[in-house]
């Protein structure tokens, strides 16, 4: 599978997240720099990264999301392309409005760096299919802006279609009715607070982040 990582001035965990597609898919992603207006052709999979983008100047995600490329990623999602935002992504993705809602500053104004348990919600999309559905996994997060909200009709809307994808355990950053992933209608968009990049081998004290990459590949094919 052909991915796609974006970078963005500042980015600072694309890297990251080019390692663990690689080693899923046996594939070194495109580096996709914020101010190209196309993605390269043939491409899988568009993964957004955590980190920083343009110093979270203004918000997280905020400036990134009016990037060239961007433009570019709304447009491939909108015909099913894949993308998935991990943590900084995922707020990009609030701003590019490919996902609704928002992430707002920690609840305890602090920033979170720890293992958290999450379980999954949403097992049927691309990026779940490995998971059980009421699945406890780790996955680490890093983040001070990561509580999610959303009005309450947008909230009960996400839940009734089955787009929660995954869920803290327990109090994380505030995140309304512990949402830590969320899905789009159509089901080709994630955005997740959590890391599943920092969790692909054994080294880094388990493997449940890996199944995501692996749940994709077998979707989208080698
Ligand atoms: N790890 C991350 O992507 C962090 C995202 C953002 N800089 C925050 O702290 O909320």
């Amino acid at each position: 599978m052909k991915t796609a990582v974006l970078v963005f001035p500042g980015s600072n965990c694309d890297r990251d997240l080019a390692v663990a597609l690689e080693r899923v898919t046996g594939t070194a992603p495109a580096m996709v720099w914020h101010g190209e207006t196309a993605l390269p052709d043939g491409v899988g999979l568009v993964a957004v990264p955590g980190g920083f983008s343009y110093g979270d100047y203004l918000r997280s995600g905020a400036i990134a999301a009016r990037s060239p490329i961007m433009r570019a990623v709304v447009e491939a999602a909108d015909k099913g392309l894949p993308v998935l935002g991990v943590c900084n992504g995922f707020q990009v993705l609030t701003e590019a409005g490919l996902l609704p809602g928002a992430l707002m500053r920690n609840a305890r104004l602090t920033f979170v760096c720890r293992d958290a348990t999450l379980t999954v919600g949403n097992a049927s999309s691309a990026f779940t299919r490995s998971y059980a559905a009421g699945e406890r996994i780790v996955v680490p997060v890093a983040h001070h802006d990561g509580n999610y909200y959303a009005d309450d009709e947008t909230l009960d809307r996400l839940e009734g279609e089955n787009r929660v994808a995954f869920r803290y355990a327990d109090t994380v950053n505030g995140s309304r009715r512990d949402i830590a992933g969320i899905l789009n209608a159509r089901g080709n968009v994630l955005g997740m607070m959590p890391h599943p990049e920092r969790r692909v081998e054994a080294a880094h004290g388990g493997t449940d982040g890996r199944r995501l990459f692996e749940g994709l590949l077998e979707t989208v094919g080698a």
